[in-house]
């Protein structure tokens, strides 16, 4: 497994270079494609990042936007990745993009996750995916100990698929890692020493231990104190 290691001098030239790079990797699969797939993470990292991709010069109205997972909870909750995705990315000339819903308010994640997955599944492969890690070494809701790991890590895994976790408060769905390590681009975005020092630690990790390491290979990960 071989990853590129992008030390930044700080965050908002992290977020400035990381935006440029996923907007030009989004231009070029445009001119390839009549419709592209752009997938990000939710949590406390990507809002600055967003706040620059969204004012990127590009064909918004042919990207389909997706959360790499979401907690279940109403968007009305400060824990909803999908309203920090409206409020930071799904804006400015980012607003004419589509929406791919990772929720419904009206069903319980088991049963919502395969209907979710019928409007990504025409969609994937993802031409760009930004990931965050949490400092237990998860990715995307591919927790250490959840759930269904095995199963969203398999070869054979569905588009989405419900994770319970000790590591997480309430339900998610996650994109499995096929979905994930099928993008054509890969980027993780990571904050802090203790963040730096998990994804340092997680080598040789299995990634029932560290599910980041189902990830990395190909990835670039981006990386400011
Ligand atoms: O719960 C989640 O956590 C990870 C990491 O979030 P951060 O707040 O430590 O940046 C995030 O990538 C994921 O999308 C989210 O649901």
């Amino acid at each position: 497994m071989s990853y590129d290691f992008v030390a930044y001098p700080d965050r908002d030239m992290l977020a400035i270079d990381l935006a440029n790079r996923l907007a030009g990797e989004l231009r070029q699969a445009l001119a390839h494609a009549d419709r592209v797939t752009l997938a990000v993470p939710g949590g406390t990292s990507p809002g600055p990042v967003f706040d620059d991709l969204c004012a990127a010069d590009l064909d918004w109205s042919r990207v389909d936007v997706l959360l790499t997972d979401e907690r279940w909870v109403p968007e009305d909750s400060p824990r909803s990745n999908t309203a920090l995705l409206r409020r930071r990315l799904l804006t400015d000339r980012a607003a004419a993009a589509r929406l791919l819903p990772l929720y419904r308010p009206d069903m319980e994640c088991d049963a919502a996750a395969a209907a979710l997955a019928e409007t990504i599944a025409p969609e994937l492969p993802l031409a760009v995916v930004l990931l965050g890690m949490g400092a237990d070494m998860h990715t995307a809701s591919l927790f250490p100990g959840a759930d269904r790991l095995d199963e969203a890590l398999s070869r054979d895994a569905p588009v989405l698929v419900p994770m319970r976790a000790p590591g997480a408060p309430e339900p998610r769905v996650t994109l499995s890692g096929p979905v994930l390590n099928g993008a054509l681009h890969k980027h993780v975005l990571i904050f802090g020493a203790e963040k730096r020092a998990a994804l340092e630690g997680a080598r040789g990790k299995p990634a029932h231990e560290a599910p980041i390491n189902a990830v990395l290979d190909g990835a670039v990960v981006h990386w400011a104190e």
